[in-house]
C-alpha cells in the first residue's frame, strides 16, 4: 500500500493560517512593490549615466531623478503597509493557533498531560508559536519580494550581455552555497537546541515550583544541580553551534556583495575587445551594485527557513495528540445511578494494575464513602468516575450509559469533583468560587461562601472576595484553599459531587463546620467521599474499603465493624488518634 505522503512544514503552518491568506498574499504583493520601488533608484542611475554618455540633456535626467523620489515614496509607504498586514494576519493566526492548542489539552486524557512536564506545554504554546512570527510576518513577504527582484535584474542583465550575467551572479551563487550549508546545519542543530532548551524550560519550572523546598533544605540555584546543569548546558551548545555556523555565514556575507570584483575585470575585458559598450557596462554595474541587497535580505531569513520544521512539528504533536474518544451528541441518561463493571485500571505499564476488577454501585442521592490504606486506590475510583482518565478494562456506567459514549460536556455537568490538590488560580476569591458556575451572582457567591463555611475567614482577608489567591492559591492556607474548592463545587450544584479527601488540611473546630456545610449542601446529591477521618463518614449509606487495588468489604459503619477486620482496625486506629489528640 502507498505510504501516505508526510505533510511539509509549510503547508501545515499555511493551513494553520488558513484564514488569514489574504493578508499574506496583499502583503506579499505589497513588499514586492517596495522592493520594486528601492530598485528604481538603481535602473534611473543606470539610465542617467546611460544618457549622460549618449550626449543626453540634463530635462532627460531630471525626469529619472523624479523617478528616482516615487520610487523611494513607493517603497516606504509600500514596505509600511506589507509590514502592517503581515503582522496583522500573522497575530490573528497565532492567537487562533494557541487557542486550538488549549481547546486540544482539553480533550486529551489526562495521562498524557500528566507525563508532559509543564515546561515543555508552556514552551510550545509560548516559544514555539511565537516563533512562528518571522516565518509568516517577514519570511513570507520580504523572503519572497527580496528574491525576485534580484531574479528579475538578473535576468535585464543577461539580456544586455550573458557574460555580464554570469559574471554578476558570480559571487552570488558561492553566497548561496554557503548559505544552504548553513540552513542544513541550522536545521539539524537546532533540534539540539530545542531540546536543551527544552530540558532547561522544565528544570527551571521544577525549580520554580519546588523553590520552597530548595529554601527549606538551604540549596541555593547553583547547587540545584539539574537547573544548574541544564543552564550550563544550553550555553555551552549555542556556544559551539555559533562558532560553527559562523564561518558560513561569514562567506556568505562578505564574498555576496564583493560583486564587482567580478563585474569590473570581466567588463573591462569585454569593453576593451569592443565586445561592450561604455553604456551598457556602467548599466551593468549599477545594477550589480543594487542586486546583491535583496538579495543578501533574502538569505538573511534561511535560519528561519531551517527551524520552521521543528517548531511546526513540535505544535503539530498537540495538535494530533489522541483525544478521549466522546461523542457530541447528548445522550439520554435513565437515572444518576453510578456501576463500575469489573473495571481493571493502570496508569502506564500493563503489570503495574492500580485497580483490578473493580465493581460497585452507588446509588443515586446517597453518600457512598471510599476508605483504605493509602495508595490503595480510593482517588483513582474518584477520578475513573469523574471521567478523567478512561478505564482499562470493564466499563464505569452512568444512568445505564457508559460514560465513554457521554460527551465531555454533559458528564462534566453531572459531576462537581473537590480533588486532592484544591488548586486555586492566581486571580481574586470571587472569580475562584465562580469559576463553579460562571454566570453566578456576587450575592450567589457569597451566599455559597457562607454555606460552605468560609465567608468569615474570606472577609477577614485583606480584600475580602477581591483578595488574589495567588498562584495555586499560594496566598491562603491548605484549609482554606480546600473550603474554597468546596465552596466552588457547591456553586456548581452539579447532581454527583466528588469530595477526595475534602477535609484533610482543616482543624478538627472548622472540620465539624465543614461537615455540616457538606451535608446540608449535597442533600439530594450523589455524594462520593473519600475521607482519612473516619468519623466524618461514619453516618454513610455505603462504606466501601479499598485495598491494594480491589474493594475488600462495603457496608454500613456497624455492619463493616463487625465484618472487615480492615476497617475495625482502621477505626480503632483512627479513634486512637482522636483519643491521643
Ligand atoms: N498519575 C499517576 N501516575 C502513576 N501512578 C499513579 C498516579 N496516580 C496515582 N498513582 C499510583 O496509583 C496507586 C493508587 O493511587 P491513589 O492516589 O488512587 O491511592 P489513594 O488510595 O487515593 O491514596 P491516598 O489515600 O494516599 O491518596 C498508587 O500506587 C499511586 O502511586
Amino acid at each position: 500500500m502507498k505510504e501516505k505522503k508526510k505533510e511539509s512544514p509549510f503547508s501545515r503552518l499555511w493551513s494553520w493560517a488558513k484564514d488569514y491568506h489574504g493578508g499574506f498574499y496583499g502583503s506579499v504583493l505589497l513588499a514586492m512593490l517596495g522592493v520594486g520601488g528601492s530598485m528604481v533608484a538603481y535602473f534611473s542611475v543606470a539610465a542617467m549615466i546611460r544618457i549622460l554618455l549618449t550626449g543626453g540633456g540634463l530635462g532627460a535626467c531630471m525626469h529619472w531623478c523624479l523617478l528616482m523620489l516615487i520610487g523611494y515614496v513607493a517603497k516606504s509607504l509600500c514596505s509600511a503597509a506589507s509590514t502592517a498586514l503581515s503582522h496583522r494576519a500573522t497575530y490573528h493566526a497565532l492567537r487562533d493557533l494557541r487557542k486550538q492548542l488549549l481547546a486540544k489539552l482539553s480533550r486529551v486524557p489526562m495521562g498524557t498531560i500528566l507525563d508532559t512536564p509543564s515546561g515543555q506545554y508552556k514552551t510550545t504554546i509560548v516559544d514555539r508559536v511565537e516563533g512562528m512570527e518571522p516565518t509568516l510576518a517577514h519570511l513570507i513577504p520580504e523572503m519572497t519580494s527580496n528574491l525576485l527582484i534580484p531574479i528579475f535584474i538578473a535576468v535585464y542583465i543577461f539580456c544586455i550581455d550573458w557574460r555580464m550575467g554570469l559574471a554578476s551572479l558570480a559571487t552570488t551563487v558561492i553566497g548561496m552555497i554557503a548559505a544552504s550549508q548553513s540552513a542544513k546545519t541550522y536545521a539539524v542543530k537546532w533540534d539540539g537546541a530545542v531540546a536543551v532548551g527544552r530540558k532547561m524550560a522544565n528544570a527551571i519550572v521544577e525549580y520554580i515550583g519546588g523553590i520552597q523546598i530548595v529554601k527549606a533544605f538551604s540549596q541555593s540555584a547553583g547547587s540545584y544541580r539539574r537547573y544548574a546543569d541544564a543552564v550550563e548546558e544550553n550555553a555551552v551548545y549555542y556556544k559551539n553551534w555559533m562558532k560553527e555556523n559562523q564561518k558560513f555565514m561569514c562567506i556568505m556575507q562578505t564574498v555576496t556583495p564583493s560583486v564587482l570584483l567580478v563585474v569590473l575585470p570581466v567588463g573591462l575585458l569585454l569593453w576593451s575587445q569592443g565586445g561592450l559598450s561604455a553604456a551598457d557596462f556602467m548599466t551593468v554595474i549599477v545594477l550589480s551594485l543594487g542586486f546583491t541587497g535583496p538579495f543578501l535580505a533574502a538569505m538573511s531569513f534561511v535560519d528561519e527557513l531551517a527551524v520552521v520544521g521543528t517548531n511546526v512539528d513540535e505544535i503539530n504533536d498537540i495538535l494530533e495528540a489522541r483525544e478521549l474518544e466522546r461523542p457530541e451528541k447528548k445522550v439520554t441518561l435513565k437515572d444518576r445511578m453510578i456501576q463500575l463493571e469489573q473495571v481493571s485500571f493502570t496508569y502506564g505499564k500493563e503489570d503495574e494494575k492500580v485497580l483490578s476488577d473493580v465493581s460497585l454501585t452507588i446509588r443515586p442521592q446517597t453518600v457512598t464513602a471510599l476508605v483504605g490504606p493509602s495508595g490503595s486506590g480510593k482517588s483513582t475510583i474518584a477520578k475513573l468516575i469523574a471521567g478523567l482518565w478512561d478505564v482499562s478494562g470493564g466499563s464505569i456506567l452512568m444512568g445505564g450509559c457508559d460514560i465513554r459514549d457521554i460527551p465531555l460536556d454533559q458528564l462534566n455537568q453531572q459531576i462537581a469533583y473537590v480533588s486532592q490538590d484544591n488548586y486555586l488560580f492566581n486571580r481574586t476569591v470571587r472569580d475562584n468560587i465562580r469559576m463553579g458556575r460562571l454566570d453566578a451572582s456576587d450575592r450567589e457567591v457569597e451566599a455559597v461562601a457562607k454555606a460552605a463555611g468560609c465567608d468569615s475567614f474570606i472577609r477577614a482577608l485583606d480584600q475580602g472576595y477581591d483578595t488574589v489567591c495567588g498562584s495555586g492559591g499560594g496566598h491562603l492556607s491548605g484549609g482554606e484553599k480546600q473550603r474554597i474548592s468546596i465552596a466552588r463545587a457547591m456553586l456548581k450544584d452539579a447532581p454527583i459531587v466528588i469530595l477526595d479527601e475534602a477535609t484533610a488540611s482543616v482543624d478538627p473546630e472548622n472540620e465539624a463546620v465543614i461537615q455540616k456545610a457538606i451535608l446540608a449542601l449535597t442533600k439530594g446529591k450523589t455524594l462520593i467521599v473519600i475521607a482519612h477521618r473516619l468519623s466524618t463518614i461514619a453516618d454513610a449509606d455505603c462504606i466501601v474499603v479499598v485495598s491494594k487495588g480491589k474493594i475488600v468489604a462495603q457496608g454500613t459503619q456497624k455492619e463493616l465493624l463487625e465484618s472487615c477486620p480492615l476497617y475495625a482496625r482502621m477505626w480503632q486506629a483512627h479513634i486512637g488518634t482522636k483519643d491521643a489528640a
